[in-house]
């Protein structure tokens, strides 16, 4: 039994996806495009980083046969001669969104069948009378943006008129989501929490994922700055998922990062919240230490999406890369016999792709603890929780199979 780890690398794809052109997505490959930049020169940052992508860790696990097993080819730079010692192998997603609740609720053994709603790319992108009637309940002055946006570039184009007037930013992506950008002290921060709040009750009609909390600091706009205090406001999953059981079954459930959040609190009685994935990373090793046997540690490294693959920053993907695959040895050193780890991804978000948006993308599962070899490509990214689960002692559950059943050890 022993303990789970299990490593979402937030928007970590490599490529693939079958149905990505359903997406607008046929060729995205968030590892392969950063990895061919890399290669050509254009990864490099003066103070950042310099040369090919080297993530010597992942490549030991089995990184680089598990983007050749999603695309046909190897990332360029790493190395495809490296006879893995974990566990390899990629996974597709058949929740029909490729948003963070869809891909995480799908690793925790829950597929999404529904369909999210989305706001359409008009401006407004939202319908008046929800404006009219959050401003009401909310009791704000009125709305600025209400269009498809970076959060960035919209709290840049925004923030100043939002100071001046005490309108709060509403903005959206391809995401199911209504995102609300507000000043941390001029507006304030539990002022914007409680608008979420209300938000969050009056899209629910519309069946919207998430109503996120954006604040921000700073007076003029060269120097506002988005801040930790980020707050998701999610719909619950539809069904239990690996948490739900795992707590039930009087295990505990330590969430890492955004994890809370993204399940609506629900299976993860122990969270631990952390701004940036070094200090998540951090947070993750003191989670390994806590855990007893049969817990899981659930981390989301959200850096990967949101300050590079939504900026579409190559240098900035392939140094935090970098950066996390230094330091998986410590993770390793934590393990005892038993444990399980397993790093995966929610969706792609390609930096080098169109737009600012998430890319549908096959992700890679690579495994340390369970020998050396293949699981092959999986046709859900259930397969994680239910391996999770069975690795746990718990009973089987609605989706997915176990991918240690069919694995290939290495002769
Ligand atoms: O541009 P920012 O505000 O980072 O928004 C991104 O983050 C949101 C939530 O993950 C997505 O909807 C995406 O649009
Ligand atoms: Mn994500
Ligand atoms: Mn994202």
């Amino acid at each position: 039994m022993a303990r789970v780890f299990l490593f979402v690398l937030d928007s970590f794809g490599i490529g693939g996806a079958p149905d990505a052109g359903q997406f607008g997505d046929a060729g995205a490959d968030t590892l392969g495009h950063i990895a061919a930049a890399c290669a050509a020169g254009a990864g490099d940052r003066e103070g950042l980083r310099k040369g090919p992508l080297a993530l010597p860790n992942l490549t030991a696990l089995g990184l680089a046969r598990a983007a050749e097993l999603a695309t046909g080819r190897v990332p360029e730079g790493l190395d495809g001669n490296v006879q893995p010692r974990g566990m390899w192998g990629a996974a597709e997603e058949i929740s029909r969104g490729k948003d963070t609740p869809s891909g995480h609720w799908e690793i925790a053994g829950v597929p999404v069948s529904f369909d999210w709603g989305y706001f359409p790319h008009e401006i407004p992108a939202f319908p008046a009378d929800l404006l009219e009637k959050i401003a009401r309940h909310a009791e704000i002055p009125g709305t600025l943006g209400n269009c498809h946006a970076s959060g960035t570039e919209i709290i840049e184009r925004f923030g100043e008129e939002h100071i001046r007037t005490g309108k709060p930013i509403f903005y959206t992506s391809t995401d199911s989501v209504l995102q609300i950008a507000a000043h941390e002290t001029h507006f304030g921060l539990e002022r914007l929490y409680a608008l979420c709040v209300v938000a969050r009750k009056l899209v629910d009609p519309l069946n919207i994922g998430r109503v996120i909390a954006r604040p921000f600091t700073g007076e003029t706009a060269s120097t506002f700055q988005r801040t930790g205090n980020r707050r998701d406001y999610s719909v619950p999953p539809p069904e239990p998922t690996v948490l739900d059981r795992l707590t039930e079954a009087g295990r505990n459930v330590i969430g890492v990062g955004k994890i809370g959040d993204i399940f609506a609190h629900r299976g993860v009685p122990d969270v631990r919240k952390a701004n940036g994935n070094m200090a998540l990373f951090d947070a993750t090793l003191q989670a390994m230490k806590d855990a007893r046997d049969g817990d899981l540690v659930f981390t989301n490294f959200v850096d990967f999406d949101m300050l590079y693959g939504h900026r579409r920053d190559v240098p900035g993907y392939a140094a935090a890369l970098e950066a996390f695959d230094h330091r998986l040895p410590e993770a390793f050193a934590l393990m005892k016999a038993g444990d399980l780890l397993v790093l995966t991804a929610d969706h792609g978000c390609d930096p080098t792709w169109r737009g600012t948006d998430h890319t549908r993308e096959r992700v890679p599962v690579l495994v340390h603890g369970a020998g050396a070899g293949t699981i092959g490509i999986r046709p859900t990214f259930a397969d994680i929780g239910e391996t999770v689960a069975a690795h746990l002692g718990l009973p089987r559950g609605r989706h997915g199979t176990n991918f240690l059943n069919d694995a290939v050890q290495n002769a």
